[in-house]
């Protein structure tokens, strides 16, 4: 068996502790440096931190071809791996061993699937996407970039979610609906229609939040 890749991660936090054990899992990456100028910590889960923002530079100088971005947010994750690849790197994909993907699925790079999560046949997942744990994304769907589905939520088949959709734990998406850019569905929520962009949506049926 080849050794595994060395990666290094942007972000330090509670994602980047997930993201270091789905690619240890898997083993075709060695996740060696967190890279985080805000990091509390000074390693995570034994994975060494640092706080200077020119040692990304110095790893690809070393010879570290692959980087991830292990930031929840999805604007900043969809931001800091565009950059990521502008800068020399090329986007591992962090996929657990005890995720169920189709191989008729289509995945972009920089994706984080989770342990328990299933994509189905011919889904489409954009680059920079989280599928969290025990999520389900159902045939024919179309994620966009950088979309979150949350741990437990479901989206059911020809969905559509255009770019940096947030869809909360344990909310669901019925059939062949559309949601828009940016919007975040709130957890629990159950979506019956189509959604406009930048809203965040709550409940059952979902409706936009009134502030
Ligand atoms: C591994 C991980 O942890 S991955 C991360 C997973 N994270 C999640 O799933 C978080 C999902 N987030 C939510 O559901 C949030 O509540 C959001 C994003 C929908 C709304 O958050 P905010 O914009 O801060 O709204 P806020 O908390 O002020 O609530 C506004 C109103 O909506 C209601 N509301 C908020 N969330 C929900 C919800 N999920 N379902 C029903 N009502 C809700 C509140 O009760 C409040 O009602 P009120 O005005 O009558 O008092």
């Amino acid at each position: 068996m080849s050794a595994a890749e060395p990666v290094i991660l942007l972000g330090a936090g509670g994602h980047a502790k997930v993201c270091i054990e789905v690619f240890r899992a898997r083993g075709l990456f060695d996740p060696v440096a967190c890279i985080d100028p805000y990091a509390k910590e000074n390693n995570v889960l034994g994975v060494p931190v640092h706080r200077d923002e020119d040692s990304q530079r110095a790893f690809l100088d070393r010879g570290v071809k692959w980087g991830f971005v292990a930031i929840g947010q999805n604007s900043l994750r969809a931001k800091l791996g565009a950059d990521l690849q502008i800068s020399g790197f090329r986007l591992a994909n962090a996929i657990s061993p005890r995720a169920c993907v189709s191989p008729s699925a289509t995945l972009g790079r920089g994706i984080l699937i989770m342990p328990g999560a299933v994509i189905n046949a011919e889904a489409d997942i954009g680059d920079h996407c989280i599928v969290n744990t025990n999520a389900v994304v159902e045939h024919d769907c179309r994620v966009g970039i950088a979309c979150h589905v949350a741990p437990g939520s479901v989206l059911g088949g020809r969905v559509r979610l255009e770019d940096e959709v947030f869809v909360g734990t344990g909310a669901s998406v019925t059939p062949n609906n559309v949601i828009g850019k940016g919007t975040v569905v709130g957890a629990a929520a159950a979506v019956i229609s189509n959604i406009a962009a930048g809203v965040t949506v709550v409940g059952v049926p979902a409706r936009p939040i009134i502030r």
